[in-house]
Order: structure tokens, then C-alpha cells, then sequence
């Protein structure tokens, strides 16, 4: 029958830890690694971390994770799917690492429509498994601080349109939909919460206020505590200098907007506090970090539906070559590990940082 939810959409399922991750650690990982390590690392594949639609030769990939899913729930298993949506034109538009395949300037919303469109077909062809997606990691983020940035004014509308339409296509009984909401330390300021709990309601609304959307993702490819006994100094008297505080102080502003909203916090890499961060603005390949708490929703908050393991540890954040496609000097920071391959490629001294410093660890 059709997978259906209501409440929390994690209560009562098993997420399912995709082989596409599984073989990028045995097959770069495992090998390079003391047997001790080694068997630790075949653990943290099972681990079960989102996998990134990052372009539409991607969807396929999707189709063969559900089939998996389907064989696992047929042998007795109550397993979900867990997607991040990520393939808007202009992405990643205030920085030069993620940049995708799609851009305003080349009829890039009708290409993300068709993205959408596929994404679709392969949820309704597998209606009897339920997928929880993280929508556009980045984008109404960058619409709340970057509109001074030329590729955020100009692909704007896209994304608002963007976001608008795949949530509206998405609003199927077998999907629970996390808008992306940044982190504590973007959109925590004072400057920055209201605005973004306006836009955040105000893309949902535009969306056709569907039923599916859950709420909101945070902390999504980025290194904050869900909760610290006190402000870091790289936080810099931003009051919500957590993610606790960060959905505890948007949460009522987005139900004053119309918008009644749970959330996900992306633990995957925020196992070490307070980070090495020189600023807090500071996003990629960082030092010092490791594996934070299993996906769980035994998070100790009504309004934090999970924290789960969005961004795959051991998948770069960006090159540190000057000289790459796609290079962005946040790479090269001092507190950024270096030398550092293409955003998405296995980034092997990264997950063996991560494996070491994981927090509870492996
Ligand atoms: O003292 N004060 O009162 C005060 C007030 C306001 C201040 O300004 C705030 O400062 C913040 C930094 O502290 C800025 O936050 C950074 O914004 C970047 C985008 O511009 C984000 O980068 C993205 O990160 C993603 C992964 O998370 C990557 O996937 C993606 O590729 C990458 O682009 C950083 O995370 C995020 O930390 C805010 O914009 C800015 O408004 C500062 C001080
Ligand atoms: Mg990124």
C-alpha cells in the first residue's frame, strides 16, 4: 500500500544508509586504512547519511536506492528514504564551490522543473516507501543575506519559483519535505531571524502551503552544536549561538507567519565543540571536526523531529586548488584542510578526521 505520515515522519521508520556512500568508503577508505581503522570505518557506512540529488543524472541513482529500499521492506524491514533535493539554477550563488549545472541565464528554471518532474515520477513509481528530502540546501538562505551578490539577485527569482514549485509537485502522501534553513550562526542574528522566517512562510504559502512540509533543515553541511553550555567566541554576541536557540527562536516567528514548523539538524560533523572555526562564517573542509550523534530522534526537544546525517562525512565542501573550476577561497582558509578535491568527490584525509574525532565515537 502507499506509505503515508502524520507527526513526526521519523517516528516508527528505519532511514536507509544508501550504497553509493557505502562504496565510497569501502572503496577509498577501507584500503587506506589500519585494520582497526578499517572496521570502524565499515561502520560508519552504515550509518545512514542523506544522499545528494547534486544533478539529474542523479535521479536515477535515486530509482535504484528505492528499488533497495523496496527488496529490505519486503524481507520485513520499515525503511525510508532520505534525499536532499539540490539542483536549483545559480546554486550555491554566493560562493564558488557548489556552483551546479544549471543557470538562469540558460533557461535554468525549466531545466530544474524537468529536475523536479523526474524526482516525481520515481516517488510515485515507488509510492510504497516513504522519502523525507531536505529541499535546496543554501538557496533561501543566500536570499536573506546575499542579494547584494549578482548571481543571488539575478537567480532570486528562481529559486523562489524554484523551491515554490517543488514543493508544490513534491505534496504527495509518501514524501515529508525539510525546507533548508541555514545554521544558528547565518541566520541566528538578530539582523537576520525575522526576515528569514518571513521568507521561509512566504516561499510555503507561494508553495500552496502543502500539507507535506514538515518544517525546516538546519545546520546542513555545517558544524554547530545543537546545544553548548556557552557562546564560543567565534560566535560574536549572536544570541542564538546554537542550533537549540536557533529553532527556538524561529520556530514562533514562522507560526506568527502562518507557517507551523518542525525541524532536522544536520549532525554529521558537529561532533566536536567549540569547532577550530577562526570565523564562524568559516564553511569549508574545516579542521578539527568529527562525527557527531547517530541519526536519532530521541533529541530531547518537541520541535526537533531528528538529528540526522545530512551531509555525507568524507564528501569534500569544495577545492582548494586556485587554479580549479569552481574554486572558492574559503577553501584555502587557514582553518580549512588542505589540499582539498572537487566539492562532492571523497575527500579521504577529511573522513579519517571525522572517524577520529568522532563524537560518541566509532
Ligand atoms: O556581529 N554581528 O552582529 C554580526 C551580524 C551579522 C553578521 O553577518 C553574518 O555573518 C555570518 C557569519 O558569521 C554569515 O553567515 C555565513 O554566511 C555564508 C554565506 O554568505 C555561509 O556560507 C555558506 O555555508 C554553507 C554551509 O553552511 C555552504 O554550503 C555554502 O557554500 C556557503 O556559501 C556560512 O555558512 C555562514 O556562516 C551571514 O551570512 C552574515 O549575515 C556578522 C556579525
Ligand atoms: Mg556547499
Amino acid at each position: 500500500g502507499t506509505a503515508t505520515w502524520s507527526g513526526n515522519p521519523f517516528s516508527g521508520v528505519s532511514l536507509w544508509a544508501n550504497s553509493y556512500y557505502a562504496s565510497e568508503v569501502s572503496a577509498s577508505a577501507i584500503p587506506s586504512l589500519s585494520p582497526a581503522m578499517a572496521s570502524k570505518a565499515a561502520e560508519v557506512a552504515k550509518v545512514p547519511s542523506f544522499m545528494w540529488l547534486d544533478t539529474a543524472s542523479k535521479v536515477p541513482l535515486m530509482g535504484q536506492t528505492l528499488d533497495d529500499i523496496r527488496k529490505a521492506n519486503q524481507a520485513g524491514g520499515n525503511y525510508a528514504g532520505i534525499f536532499v533535493v539540490y539542483d536549483l539554477p545559480n546554486r550555491d550563488c554566493a560562493a564558488a564551490a557548489s556552483n551546479g549545472e544549471y543557470s538562469v541565464d540558460d533557461d535554468g528554471l525549466d531545466h530544474y522543473k524537468a529536475y523536479i518532474d523526474s524526482i516525481v515520477a520515481q516517488v510515485t513509481n515507488h509510492s510504497d516507501i516513504l522519502n523525507i528530502l531536505v529541499i535546496e540546501p543554501d538557496s533561501l538562505a543566500n536570499l536573506v543575506t546575499n542579494l547584494n551578490d549578482q548571481k543571488c539577485q539575478q537567480g532570486q527569482d528562481a529559486y523562489m519559483a524554484g523551491v515554490a514549485y517543488a514543493i508544490s509537485q513534491l505534496n504527495l502522501p509518501n514524501v515529508a519535505m525539510y525546507l533548508d534553513a541555514g545554521h544558528a550562526g547565518w541566520l541566528g542574528w538578530d539582523a537576520n531571524i525575522q526576515p528569514a522566517a518571513q521568507l521561509f512562510a512566504k516561499v510555503w504559502q507561494q508553495g500552496g502551503s502543502p500539507s507535506q512540509v514538515r518544517g525546516l533543515a538546519t545546520n546542513v553541511a555545517n558544524y554547530n552544536a545543537w546545544t553548548i553550555s556557552s557562546a564560543p567566541s567565534y560566535t560574536q554576541g549572536d544570541k542564538n549561538y546554537d542550533e537549540k536557540l536557533y529553532i527556538n527562536a524561529l520556530a514562533p516567528m514562522l507560526t506568527q507567519s502562518g507557517f507551523p514548523a518542525h525541524f532536522i539538524i544536520d549532525t554529521s560533523r558537529n561532533g566536536v565543540q567549540p569547532t577550530k572555526q577562526n570565523q564562524w562564517g568559516d564553511w569549508c573542509n574545516l579542521i578539527g571536526t568529527g562525527f557527531g550523534v547517530r541519526p536519532t530522534t530521541d533529541t530531547g526537544d518537541p520541535l526537533a523531529d531528528a538529528f540526522v546525517w545530512v551531509k555525507p562525512g568524507g564528501e569534500c565542501d569544495g577545492t582548494s586548488n586556485s587554479s580549479a573550476p569552481r574554486y572558492d577561497y574559503h577553501c584555502a582558509s587557514a582553518d580549512a584542510l588542505q589540499p582539498a578535491p572537487q566539492a562532492g568527490t571523497w575527500f579521504e584525509a577529511y573522513f579519517e578526521q571525522l572517524l577520529t574525532n568522532a563524537n560518541p565515537p566509532f
